[in-house]
């Protein structure tokens, strides 16, 4: 397991050590921008604001973890804490007291590490070649794996083990997959293979091309790779010959553990990705939300019974974040909960998870759906709202009358809008405070403990989900094909995926 001889590795033609960066440093990027100072104002307090923003312009120290499943993984662990923790701090002018490079104190056994040092400077810095070359060949012939600090959580409180069928919707490039695969093969005994599997799943075919560049350093027969949208994940039947067998004796392939690390807007990342200061706005959260919920329900009816679902992002932003999983648990209706896990992993610093945000859509806030016009409807939706719920139903709830026509924005204006315009605001809706227990959710933000900011939902499914009406389509060659993804009744989905599976026999297997 992991890797092979320690001295053979070759450069790489996707070497996922280098990052993608400007190709000059003569113009420095900006990093700042008023529409996320605007927006993030509101969800860190002033007395934080400035140790935020400062340490966000500070470029991201490195992090790796050991593969602990390689056996040269105590040589490794050993090597760092007994040489490079000293000859590190002697090489390097400090111009402060803290450590070169030091172990996460929140990850098991000492195998994830930080350094003082971003990844630039371990690059720049000639004193420091001899510990990036190290980094480099470890990781080229994956006895480590180069992974930021936060991306290392989620896997953690997944509780996966060696028996279990995991499902990681959203798998490339395959930190986390790699990651589960590790988890799964150490609780296994020595010289067996574990009877679970991972599917690592991504849309897209290239960046599966990395994942499996990324988990080939690890010798795994327990690990299939399909490329589908996460959101039509298909249904799988257990029994070969199907065909032959009536419905209900046949079994649909749901998963002990899902893991949906959803594409996010992925400001968590602006330290090692600083374009992102320039590119920031509202837009992209609130144009990821809608995929993020799909995304996470097909996990959860993919699910089993008493199995365990992380939703996660590396963005900050609450739409993506816990309005997703509020959503999520509104329309499971009592079949998903939040696991509380306030108690694991101690010494990993969180915040809990926001009950209560506004919605910003192109400089204009709301506080409640009820507070949205019409013209709005399509881009900022309920469900994005602490209390969800759908605009008719707002409507029929309350007894207001809310002037959907009137358009601010300067476009298609009759006299009508515009007086409707100029007369004052008649409603002023109350700021809505979620009844989920989304404090439950954990939030790692940069200034807590010098990392980039993750987000963590742990969800558990605790029956079958009924409540579910989220229909969707989806083209399979000429035909569409309407998939209620929520619903769960085996014969119904067995029907889905023999309609698919007729349809269009090239379906890629799973
Ligand atoms: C945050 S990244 C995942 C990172 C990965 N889990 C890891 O730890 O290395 C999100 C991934 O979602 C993929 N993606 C985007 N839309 C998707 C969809 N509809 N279905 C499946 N994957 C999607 C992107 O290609 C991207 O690789």
């Amino acid at each position: 397991m992991g890797g092979g001889k320690r001295s053979e590795g070759k450069q790489s033609r996707e070497n996922v050590w280098e990052s993608k960066r400007p190709k000059s440093d003569s113009h420095p990027l900006a990093t700042e921008n008023p529409a996320f100072d605007d927006y993030y104002k509101g969800i860190f307090s002033s007395q934080e604001w400035d140790a935020f923003v400062q340490v966000l312009r500070t470029p991201l120290p490195a992090a790796f973890r050991i593969n602990s499943t390689s056996r040269f993984c105590a040589d490794i662990r050993s090597q760092l804490e007994n040489d490079f923790v000293h000859s590190l701090q002697a090489e390097v002018v400090q111009e402060d007291d803290t450590e070169a490079i030091m172990p996460l104190p929140w990850y098991p056994e000492n195998l994830a590490w930080h350094l003082k040092f971003s990844r630039k400077q371990l690059r720049k810095n000639r004193t420091l070649g001899r510990f990036h070359e190290f980094l480099k060949l470890e990781n080229e012939i994956g006895n480590i794996t180069r992974q930021e600090a936060v991306s290392m959580v989620p896997p953690l409180f997944l509780d996966v083990h060696s028996n279990h069928f995991v499902l990681d919707m959203c798998a490339a490039p395959g930190s986390k997959t790699f990651q589960l695969l590790e988890i799964l093969h150490k609780s296994t005994k020595v010289g067996c293979l574990p009877v679970g599997m991972v599917i690592a799943n991504d849309l897209d075919i290239q960046r599966c091309n990395l994942l499996i560049h990324q988990t080939k350093r690890m010798c795994t027969a327990n690990l299939i790779v399909t490329n589908h949208e996460a959101q039509h994940f298909p249904g799988c039947l257990l029994n070969r010959n199907h065909d032959k067998m009536e419905q209900d004796q046949q079994d649909s392939l749901l998963f002990d553990r899902v893991l949906c690390d959803v594409p996010c807007s992925g400001d968590g990342t602006l330290r090692k990705a600083p374009d992102l200061w320039r590119k920031w706005n509202t837009g992209t959260g609130n144009g990821l939300h809608n995929l993020q919920v799909l995304i996470a329900m097909r996990g959860a009816s993919l699910l089993k019974v008493g199995g365990r679902m992380i939703y996660s992002t590396c963005s900050m932003n609450p739409i993506e974040n816990e309005a997703v999983v509020a959503e999520v648990l509104r329309r499971c209706g009592g079949s998903i909960e939040l696991v509380d896990v306030s108690s694991v992993l101690p010494q990993l610093i969180r915040r809990p998870g926001l009950k209560r945000w506004k919605v910003c859509d192109k400089g204009k806030w709301f506080v409640s759906c009820n507070d949205v016009p019409k013209f709005s409807r399509n881009v900022v939706l309920p469900s994005m709202f602490p209390n969800g719920g759908s605009y008719k139903e707002v409507l029929s709830n309350c007894n207001v009358s809310i002037r959907d026509d009137i358009i601010t924005d300067g476009a298609n204006k009759n006299s009508d809008d515009i007086q409707a315009a100029e007369d004052p605001v008649i409603h002023e809706f109350t700021e809505e405070v979620s009844d989920f227990p989304l404090e439950r959710c954990m939030r790692l933000v940069p200034h807590d403990q010098n990392t980039g900011a993750f987000f963590i939902a742990v969800l558990q499914k605790v029956s079958t989900l009924r409540e579910i009406q989220v229909n969707t389509r989806k083209k399979v060659g000429k035909h569409v094909v309407t998939a209620n993804e929520g619903n769960e009744d085996p014969q119904k989905l067995q029907l889905h995926v023999k309609k698919w599976i007729s349809r269009k026999p090239k379906i890629p297997a799973m």
